[in-house]
């Protein structure tokens, strides 16, 4: 098993801690199945540039941390770029800290190869809204555990004022915390948004794992996803919390089939 990032110096009174979900994606990412179908997109054999992984609300940074200290391991190449976008700047903050962690200790383990270790390259984590913040079509790969539980209203990012310093109410280290798990109508209002924006932001070999609960109604997202047509692909990836016999979460790829093998 891949050692878990230390994310012992993330602020979690500002900064969602990881959690059952978090867990789920590292699991799912470092699965047999998504090494293989990463590898076979991305590795130096399979060819083309370095890859550019960006983890959207990466919060303390352990999956984004994660997929850049073990590169070579699940994507068969250390050749890789990474980045976060986060609407939260103390999870922005938090998740740089953990990356250089996560890829120093990779480092440390080097074999004396002087490939260090398998890592890839952590470049920043960048306050923004989903995709806004990137240009179109170079996200070859992208991680989104988003806001998903269904609640009356979704809080809204304050621009600039409050939400610029490095001291916090109460009231804005609630509000920064509501965003990590409010997701409005359906847990669904802002994974809609990044869904519908993918096309755009992927790269022609891009794939997204997003995660969903289940009341998010994964498998009518996953239909939507593939009526649009395109030769889009939408599958379940890694599961968790099997109740009754129906998942509590999962974690679904989407992919363009026009570039399977
Ligand atoms: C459920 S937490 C996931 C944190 C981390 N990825 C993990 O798995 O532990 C959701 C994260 O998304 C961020 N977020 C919410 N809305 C966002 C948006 N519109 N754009 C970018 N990040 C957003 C939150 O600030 C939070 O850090």
């Amino acid at each position: 098993m891949l050692p878990t990032p230390d994310t012992s110096h993330v602020p979690y009174t500002r900064v969602y801690e990881p959690a059952e979900d978090s867990f789920l994606l590292l699991d799912t990412l470092s699965s047999p199945s998504e090494t293989a179908f990463l590898s076979s997109r991305f590795s130096t054999t399979a060819g083309g540039c370095a890859p550019l992984i960006v983890e959207i609300g990466p919060g303390s940074g352990v999956v984004i941390a994660f997929l850049t200290a073990h590169a070579q391991t699940i994507l068969g190449t250390q050749h890789v770029l990474t980045c976060g976008v986060d609407v939260n700047r103390f999870a922005c903050a938090a998740t740089g800290r953990t990356a250089a962690k996560a890829v120093a200790e990779t480092m440390a383990n080097d074999d004396g190869s002087g490939g260090g270790g398998g890592a890839g390259w952590f470049l920043d984590a960048v306050q923004g809204d989903l995709v806004a913040p990137l240009r179109d079509g170079v996200v070859d790969v992208l991680v989104f555990n988003p806001p998903y539980v269904p609640t009356d209203e979704l809080p809204v990012p304050v621009a600039g004022g409050a939400e610029r310093g490095t001291t916090t109410t109460f009231e804005e280290e609630s509000h920064l915390l509501a965003l990590s798990y409010a997701g409005g109508r359906d847990g669904m209002e802002t994974t809609d948004r990044l869904l519908a924006a993918l096309p755009t932001a992927l790269s022609a070999r891009g794939c997204a794992y997003v995660l969903l609960c289940a009341q998010n109604r994964p498998e009518e997202v996953k239909e939507r996803i593939r009526a649009t047509g395109g030769g889009w692909k939408a599958e379940t990836v890694g599961t968790s919390g099997k109740q009754a016999g129906w998942e509590k979460l999962q974690i679904i790829r989407i992919w363009r089939a026009t570039h399977d093998a």
